[in-house]
């Protein structure tokens, strides 16, 4: 079953013609995209790899994930923004934001090395006292400070644990095929080792050995990932903005963008999504914003944040839109019973699934929020399982590229994120970065 675009409650802010009218502009944009001759176009091997992934490498990722299941009670993953987002939201997502804490036969799973705070680090150390361990390490560039650090501290306590031999045994990395840092100390010491393709950026690389193990890890079935990703890639090969809704998705985003709607919200009704909205931030926000432009990504968990940013979206500045992915079957219902002395006066929740109570929450914000004048988008999902979420991943992807050249920036670099690194290891004394120190501790004092 396919992911699809209900734009019903759309009608109110955008006509008939403001789409029409942007039909040249999405077909000049697949062009590029699939003739390869679009700005960043030494990025798009994201665009096939459904259909033309590794399928030798996919063999070792399976054999690497069942190894560990087998001797490890815990799976560090260390990595940041593109190499750790996408699997951390799809664990999340298809086993559950309670992964660690259910009844399983599948290892625990620590996120490392996506923040550079002491406290985060020492609660993962002290978790991992008395238990079995494998390291997956993961940087496309092998030189992100963060992951660095973390990897550092974890080898030294696995090499004192398993010695030197058997810490090679339980450390894979994943990066480039040939530079950086990590491939070569990953060479030096033996580790077994897992490719991101040249022309897959880390924001697109979940869908890679990146996102692969840890998810295959954790239990999900990534052949199925993949084949739901794969039917996505042919329903959205075609330009024709009637019959693609990743295209029409990312149509309506721009004329939005055009009427002042400078703020998307990915919403949910779903906690387990709530890393997906993480995801979907470091996709559209690297890829859109800059040259003092795009739309902000951000996210929220209904019905949750309706009692907290509630009050904004539906009365604050007019400057937001959402897109609501509506998970359509719960994985597991419960029945809500009768309660004959009604002392709460909730009997008229009583005598049917929660799930059909949380609906009724989506289709009264849905008209409530529309009214309210913020335009609403929704991305119906049939169902939450592997199939479905690689078909999503891909709309994502696809429709953030052919965003990005609507909006006439190359989607694919993200220059703005040396600034601050810059900053910071020239404050920490990096070799290469003296002349800048002085400067800086200047404006500090
Ligand atoms: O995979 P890595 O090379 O370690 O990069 C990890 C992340 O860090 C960078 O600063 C970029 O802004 C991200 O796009 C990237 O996903």
């Amino acid at each position: 079953m396919a992911v699809t675009l209900n734009d019903r409650h759309i009608t109110a802010f955008i006509k008939g013609h403001e789409l029409e009218g942007m039909q040249p502009l999405v077909s000049a944009a697949h062009t590029k995209l699939h003739d390869k001759t679009g700005l960043g176009n030494d990025f798009l091997g994201w665009v096939t790899l459904p259909a033309d992934y590794d399928r030798e490498e996919f063999e070792r990722i399976q054999k690497a994930a069942k190894k560990i299941q087998s001797d490890s009670d815990i799976l560090i993953v260390i990595g940041i923004g593109g190499s750790y987002l996408g699997a951390r939201a799809v664990i999340e997502m298809l086993r559950s934001p309670l992964y660690n804490s259910l009844k399983k036969d599948t290892p625990d799973i620590y996120f490392a090395g996506n923040n550079i705070n002491p406290t985060y680090l020492n609660e993962i150390l002290s978790i991992c006292e008395g238990k079995d361990i494998s390291v997956n390490v993961i940087s496309k560039s092998g030189t992100t400070t963060e992951p660095a650090l973390a990897f550092r501290v974890f080898r030294d306590l696995l090499e004192q644990k398993y010695g030197k031999e058997g810490a090679k045994g339980r450390i894979y990395a994943t990066t480039d095929k040939a530079r950086g840092t990590l491939k070569e100390l990953a060479d030096k010491e033996g580790y077994e080792t897992f490719v991101i393709p040249d022309d897959v950026g880390g924001r697109f690389s979940v869908l890679t050995p990146v996102g692969l193990l840890p998810i295959a890890v954790s239990g999900c079935d990534i052949k199925a990932l993949m084949d739901g990703a794969a039917a996505a890639q042919n329903a959205y090969a075609n330009d024709d903005l009637s019959k693609n809704d990743c295209y029409r998705y990312a149509a309506y985003r721009n004329i939005l963008h055009a009427k002042g709607k400078s703020v998307e919200m990915l919403v949910s009704y779903d906690p387990a999504f709530t890393m997906m909205t993480e995801w979907f931030k470091q996709l559209f926000g690297e890829s859109e914003g800059k040259d003092q432009k795009g739309i902000y990504p951000s996210s929220a968990t209904f019905s949750t944040d309706l009692h907290s940013l509630g009050q904004f979206i539906q009365d604050g500045s007019r400057v937001m839109f959402e897109t609501v992915v509506d998970i359509q079957k719960a994985k597991q219902d419960f029945f809500v019973k009768d309660d004959p002395e009604n002392l709460d006066g909730l009997n008229f929740l009583s005598n049917q699934d929660m799930s059909i109570i949380n609906r009724r929450a989506l289709e009264g914000t849905v008209i409530a929020h529309t009214e309210g004048g913020t335009p609403n988008l929704i991305l119906e999902m049939p169902e939450p399982n592997e199939y479905e979420l690689g078909w999503l991943i891909y709309f994502f992807e696809k429709a953030c590229a052919v965003s990005g050249y609507l909006l006439g920036v190359n989607p694919f670099d993200q220059p703005g994120v040396e600034s601050y690194k810059k900053n910071m290891f020239a404050l920490l004394g990096k070799p290469g970065y003296e002349s800048e120190k002085e400067a800086l501790l200047k404006k500090l004092q």
